[in-house]
């Protein structure tokens, strides 16, 4: 893959051009005091500090210590004057008033709640550390929580050109903030991903693989033909990549609305298919049909995608702790086993 093909794929570049395709969105350059907050490992963990003072998180979540508690325990010493904090100067809260007044008004044009996105990802991982549990911001702290807790985000802002053949950089020389018109009431069963190979539609799947949805069984025809439309009028020849993905979202009235680009391969999930069932499709057809996977029944649902639990549920390799766990949990059952055998 070409560092030119993940380039097109971020919602700066692409945006302006399908605007009127996709849903509604404003976009944000971040400075790069804003990059190196999301990217710091501060312990505290610092929410920015809010300049309207009309935040939706509460203000304690942004102090480094529990007010008086604290204090008590720890922060009096013996004549009882409050001790120095050596890292008091490092933990003050950052605070961006420009971004954070520019993000205002934006969340404001846009109905009061949007859904976040760097140049390429959401921070959907993070949505569980949200009071909502979901991806909808009503103001920049919120915005700014998600993002710091989010490996996506970290994908974005380090590792974006790692599966690139002629990666020069680790990274884009700007970063963006999209802010997108938070949609309450999409459904999951109407939102697919489309495999473009050579300029050709070769394959589209549901996007939520984790459901059964029996009105796509009938509805599989006329969704076909209206991605394929879509995509032959507006894409084919409009974005530049010749193998990649696009998302869509059919809405009730059969309108389709593009979501978002992503490179063909490497990190871009193909859902229902395997990047491989994808290459052979195209050599045996050549870019001929499309094929049009859904789930067919409840039993054929596959797993949750692990994108929405912190890294250290998942991560199970040396020093994550899960390793420890397991080792014992194996030395407990063979020290059972040993003595129940003993026992016999
Ligand atoms: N504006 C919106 N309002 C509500 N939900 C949304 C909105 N935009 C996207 N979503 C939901 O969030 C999901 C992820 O969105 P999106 O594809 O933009 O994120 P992503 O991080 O680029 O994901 P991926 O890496 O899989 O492409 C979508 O499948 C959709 O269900």
């Amino acid at each position: 893959m070409k560092q030119e093909e993940v380039k097109r794929c971020q919602i700066q570049e692409w945006y302006p051009k399908f605007k009127s395709l996709s849903i509604k969105t404003i976009i944000h350059e971040l400075p790069e005091s804003f990059i190196d907050y999301l990217l710091e490992d501060s312990k505290p963990f610092l929410l920015p500090t809010s300049i309207s003072g009309d935040d939706a998180l509460p203000q304690r979540i942004q102090k480094p210590y529990p007010d008086d508690d604290y204090e008590e325990e720890f922060g009096k010493d013996l004549d009882g004057d409050s001790q120095e904090d050596p890292e008091q100067e490092s933990s003050s809260p950052p605070c961006f008033p420009d971004l954070e007044s520019q993000i205002k008004d934006s969340i404001k044009a846009l109905g009061g709640a949007i859904f976040p996105k760097l140049n390429w990802s959401s921070p959907k991982d993070a949505a569980w550390i949200a009071t909502t549990g979901t991806l909808c911001c009503t103001s920049f702290s919120e915005i700014a929580l998600l993002l710091r807790s989010s490996d996506s985000a970290v994908h974005d802002l380090c590792h974006a050109f790692d599966s690139c053949d002629d990666k020069t950089s680790s990274r884009p020389p700007q970063f963006f903030l999209a802010l997108r018109k938070w949609y309450p009431s999409f459904h999951p069963e109407m939102e697919f991903r489309c495999f473009v190979r050579g300029q050709r539609l070769i394959g589209i799947s549901q996007r939520e693989v984790t459901g059964f949805y029996p009105v796509l069984i009938d509805k599989k025809v006329d969704l076909e033909l209206l991605i394929r439309g879509f995509f032959e009028e507006n894409l084919r020849l409009g974005f530049e990549s010749e193998d990649y993905t696009f998302d869509v979202y059919v809405t009730r009235d059969g309108r389709v609305k593009l979501l978002d680009f992503n490179p063909w391969g490497a990190f871009t999930l193909p859902l229902l298919f395997t990047w491989d069932e994808l290459e052979e499709s195209f050599k045996e057809k050549g870019g001929e049909t499309i094929e049009f996977r859904i789930v067919g029944s409840q039993c054929a649902v596959r797993p949750g995608l692990k994108t929405a639990v912190p890294y250290d549920y998942l991560d199970t390799s040396p020093g994550s702790g899960w390793d420890q766990f397991l080792r014992r949990a194996d030395e407990e059952l063979k020290r059972q086993t040993e003595s129940s055998e003993a026992g016999a």
